[in-house]
């Protein structure tokens, strides 16, 4: 028998997506998709895509629906997750994709986030330098913020290697519409959205502190910008080389070293540019590079499908390895086009 597993919030975005990587992974059955005014719907009435679990309801989300399980995954409202996790028995093995436990600092917590600060997990992002094996030994795991997935992963290797000043990153990302949720909000609208590219949080991200943290950087300007397509994030990242005479080549062999062994990282062959399109449905991020010797900058632009690497794809992966599965399982590289 699988290991079973329990999504609390299954249905919103990230929780539905979790929920169809669940139908096809090979070790682990869901034990519980909870949700909150969903409670008590069949889960095909809010996910139609999910074919295979017709007479499957949600139930609320309790923490006696969510004790049975060997593993809890949390989709839930930043602030939610915290208090119920709390309440689950101290062993229970959890992997949470708010926010609530991924910064170290309380002060940075306070500044973008309500709430009190509940402490800092172990960053669910295993292809940071000695990660994967932390997060393996952990029964809990803070899950990485969709944007901070494609910033970090451009940005750490190229300042762990010392080849760029950690003082002068200047990212502009633009993101999907499901980045934002499935809650009705104005913003969101179609008539909004369609045919638009909006920058907002402008200076004033809540992944600021969270990519400061996971990647080292000191300074960091960050610009998202909402586009009008349902999912997908393009980021790129601009750092100032800390060595002279720097080129292309050099931060391309950086960015290959780093991910020579990864399965769901790749830098794209020379000349081809990261595309949302190429990453959708997929758990993987494609990166290219490039120097800009005009500005004297280092490009690194990062492609993710949000909710697959960015959200449920990465939440799968560090289940994987939490429960000594192989890593990859129930996950593809590949992507879904045109
Ligand atoms: N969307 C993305 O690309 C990414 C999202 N995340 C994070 O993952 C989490 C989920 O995001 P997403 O799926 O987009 O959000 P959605 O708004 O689509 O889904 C939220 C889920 O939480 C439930 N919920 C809402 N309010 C409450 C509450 N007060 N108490 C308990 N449950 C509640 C909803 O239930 P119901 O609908 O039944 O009311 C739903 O199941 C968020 O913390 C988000 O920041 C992280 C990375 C990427
Ligand atoms: C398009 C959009 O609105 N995106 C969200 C990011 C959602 C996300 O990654 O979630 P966390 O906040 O859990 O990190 C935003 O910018 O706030």
């Amino acid at each position: 028998m699988g290991h079973r597993v329990a999504i609390a919030g299954a249905s919103g975005y990230a929780g539905g997506e979790v929920l169809r990587l669940l139908t096809g992974h090979p070790e682990l059955e869901i034990a519980a998709a909870t949700a909150h005014g969903h409670a008590g719907a069949p889960v095909n009435q809010v996910h139609p895509h999910l074919r295979t679990l017709a007479g499957v309801d949600f139930t609320a989300t309790t923490v006696e629906a969510l004790s049975d399980a060997d593993l809890v995954i949390m989709t839930l409202p930043h602030g939610q997750s915290a208090e119920l996790a709390a309440q689950l028995p101290a062993g229970t093995k959890i992997v949470d994709l708010g926010a609530d436990h991924r910064l170290v600092d309380a002060e940075a917590w306070s500044a973008y986030y309500s709430g009190p600060h509940a402490g800092a997990w172990t960053y669910g992002l295993p292809e940071l330098p000695g990660q994967r094996a932390k997060i393996a030994d952990a029964t809990k795991v803070a899950a990485t913020g969709c944007y901070a997935v494609a910033t970090t992963l451009a940005l750490a290797p190229v300042l762990a290697a010392g080849i760029g000043s950690p003082e002068d990153v200047v990212v502009v990302a633009a993101s999907g519409t499901s980045g934002a949720g499935r809650q009705a909000k104005p913003h969101l609208l179609a008539s909004e959205v369609s045919g638009s590219l909006t920058p907002y949080k402008v200076g004033a991200h809540q992944h600021v502190p969270e990519i400061k943290q996971a990647s080292g950087a000191t300074s960091l300007s960050f610009t998202p910008v909402l586009a009008p397509m349902p999912r997908g994030i393009l980021a790129t990242v601009t750092i100032r080389p800390s060595t002279a005479g720097l080129t292309g080549d050099d931060v391309r062999d950086v960015l290959s070293a780093a991910y020579q062994d990864e399965p769901f990282v790749s830098v794209l062959p020379e000349g081809v540019w990261p595309q949302t399109g190429a990453t959708l449905g997929s758990n993987s991020c494609h990166l290219q590079v490039a120097m800009d010797a005009d500005a004297d900058r280092i490009i690194v632009t990062a492609a993710v499908d949000n909710l697959g690497k960015g959200a449920a794809g990465q939440v799968v992966q560090c289940a994987n390895l939490m429960l000594g599965l192989p890593e990859t399982a129930g996950l593809s590289a590949n992507g879904v086009a045109p």
